[in-house]
């Protein structure tokens, strides 16, 4: 909606004679941005005829000189929930590669889904991580699930093998995600050697599948409630 108002403003001289202001529409007490045609040749203080679209509320009038912050726009700030899973749909790809590390990765990561009252969850596996992107993928472009968490743990050997599929996990769990449009978590862990893994998986430090799964329901929350 367009509507007209008019008002003085002391500019710096345009060139252009267009410009911006944003400010209050009179009419309909918004806050707009303030589409700004000049009327008149001086170049010190123009009157302006506005045209006003409605568009996200903007800040500050400059007007007789001095620059006055005219109200505060209102942002709005969007957050998955992790307390609204009713209706969520997840799926699971776990590497079975160093399978007494991704075991308990899952376990933490359903134990989380349980938590959060997550009752719809399908758990696929696959050879070992190089493997989960491309089902990742699949399920994504399947249409059925909110968000995909990806397990897995991969452990540096004696060669460079651990660089070729640590960074084609990451890489393609990232891909599934963009091209399907569905959130795609990576909770693939990436360690120097057997310890770190287990001290993630369910050890000291944590457990990164189920922080992973918290992750999900937070992405899937937020696709599903503000973001469709
Ligand atoms: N070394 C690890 C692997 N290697 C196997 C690959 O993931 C893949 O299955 C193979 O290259 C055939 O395509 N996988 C892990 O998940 N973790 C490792 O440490
Ligand atoms: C990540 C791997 O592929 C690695 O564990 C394989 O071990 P290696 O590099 O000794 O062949």
């Amino acid at each position: 909606m367009a509507s007209f108002v008019s008002t003085d403003c002391v500019l710096p001289s345009h060139q252009s004679g267009f410009g911006f202001v944003h400010g209050q529409d009179r009419f309909c007490g918004r806050s707009n941005i303030l589409h700004l045609q000049s009327d008149c040749k001086s170049p010190r203080s123009l009157s302006f005829l506005l045209s006003v679209q409605d568009i996200k509320p903007h800040v500050a009038v400059r007007s007789k000189g001095r620059s006055s912050l005219s109200r505060t726009a209102a942002v709005r700030h969007l957050t998955g929930s992790v307390t609204r899973t009713h209706g969520l749909r997840f799926a699971v790809v776990v590497a079975r590669f160093n399978e007494i590390v991704t075991k308990q990765l899952l376990e933490g990561a359903l134990g989380t889904f349980k938590n959060y009252l997550v009752q719809d969850i399908d758990v696929v596996w696959v050879p070992g991580s190089f493997e989960i992107s491309v089902v990742a993928a699949r399920l994504g472009k399947s249409g059925k699930y909110h968000a995909i968490l990806c397990i897995g743990a991969v452990i540096r050997g004696d060669t460079t093998h651990y660089d070729a599929v640590a960074n084609s996990a990451a890489s393609g769990v990232l891909s599934a995600g963009l091209n399907s449009g569905v959130p795609c978590i990576f909770g693939v862990l990436t360690c120097d050697d057997m310890d770190q893994a287990l001290n993630r998986a369910g050890g000291k430090s944590g457990n990164k599948g189920a922080e992973a799964a918290l992750t999900a329901i937070e992405m899937a929350s937020l696709f599903e409630h503000h973001l469709k």
